[in-house]
């Protein structure tokens, strides 16, 4: 069986990276847009309309023009943008976010892929809040460092270019406290309150880690740091690219600094429980770490259309 897969947005960081990951399967008809007519909105309509699976890669605004440009009942669009991620009618692509998420994406033709920050946030507190550890009601804090490719090809650029000593070191974001991904965090944990959340970028391509810091106090009443590692290795108990790692993961506390950039090239996320070897203090501090650009963008654009396509155990992602 083979699938037409459409890349709106197929010159852009995320297109590009989708493109490498099909250019290595035999079950794929990749659909190309000629260069000259990328934003022509015929021809985008005409391939979105042929694909079995059309990935957007694109802006917000572009996103829902292309939403709308859909009038066969077969595409089935993923959307890599912020557009779509809390919206009614579509489904949120994680596929390890809950029990019958993995379903829902098999049967759904609208998937909204997480943002990256938000995948780590959403995969390190959501299944303490199903578990009853952490309330819907809990005012939590995190803090994101990530490479400079999460901000696309402008910020790739501004980069790249050199010659701007402000961009050797990391530079905090959002100070605002609305970034874009605050919806969904709230929406697909669970939680009623949004995090105050500051994210950072950093002089390096890419890699990704969010960090939590809670008082034992904020989770159920007796609540160890050891009963936090084990609800999420229950939640991710068989899910191949979530690993939870060793409490207080010895390897990473031999030197003492933590390594942002080991998820990359991969689709995996790592999920961490620090705290002080004694537990005296009362607080653990929660880490996920992924690649922006794998689990965090292209890498999780494509395994949700393996889910959704049903090739999920066979083929690559
Ligand atoms: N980079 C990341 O880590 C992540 C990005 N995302 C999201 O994915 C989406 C794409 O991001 P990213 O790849 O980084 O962005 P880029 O800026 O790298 O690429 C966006 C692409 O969309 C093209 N484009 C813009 N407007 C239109 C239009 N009207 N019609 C057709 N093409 C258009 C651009 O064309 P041109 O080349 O001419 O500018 C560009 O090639 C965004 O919504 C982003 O927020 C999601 C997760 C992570
Ligand atoms: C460094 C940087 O600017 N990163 C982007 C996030 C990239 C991403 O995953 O966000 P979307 O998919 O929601 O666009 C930001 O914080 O806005």
């Amino acid at each position: 069986m083979t699938y037409a897969v459409f890349v709106d947005g197929q010159e852009g960081t995320t297109g590009l990276r989708i493109h490498e990951y099909l250019a290595q399967r035999q079950d794929i008809e990749v659909l190309r847009i000629d260069a000259d007519k990328r934003k022509d909105a015929t021809e985008r309509a005409r391939l979105l309309n042929a694909a079995d699976v059309a990935f957007l890669c694109l802006p917000d605004a572009a996103s829902r023009e292309a939403a709308a440009m859909i009038s066969n009942p077969n595409t089935c669009l993923i959307d890599a943008s912020t557009a779509h991620r809390t919206v009614p009618g579509w489904t949120f692509g994680l596929p390890e976010l809950c029990k019958g998420q993995r379903e829902a994406i098999r049967a759904a033709k609208r998937i909204a892929n997480p943002g990256c920050h938000a995948s780590a946030f959403i995969l390190a507190l959501r299944p303490l809040v199903d578990a009853g550890l952490l309330s819907a009601e809990a005012l939590v804090s995190a803090t994101s460092i990530t490479g400079y490719s999460g901000g696309g090809k402008s910020m790739i650029a501004e980069y790249e270019a050199g010659g701007d000593a402000r961009l050797q070191a990391p530079r905090p974001y959002a100070l605002g406290l609305t970034h874009k991904h605050l919806p969904e965090m709230m929406a697909h944990t669970g939680l009623r309150h949004a995090p105050v959340f500051q994210p950072i970028v950093g002089n390096f391509y890419k890699g990704l880690a969010v960090s939590v810091p809670l008082h034992l106090s904020q989770l159920r009443a007796g609540s160890t740091p050891a009963q936090v590692r084990e609800a999420l290795a229950a939640h991710y108990e068989g899910e191949r690219f979530i690993r939870v790692m060793p409490l207080r993961d010895p390897a990473t506390l031999e030197d003492g600094f933590f390594d942002v950039q080991a998820c990359n090239d991969t689709n995996r996320v790592d999920i961490f429980v620090f705290g002080s070897p004694d537990d005296k203090p009362g607080q653990i501090l929660l880490m996920a770490r992924l690649d922006n650009l794998g689990k965090g963008a292209s890498g999780a654009a494509v395994q949700a259309m393996n889910v959704h396509l049903g090739v999920e155990e066979s083929l690559g992602l």
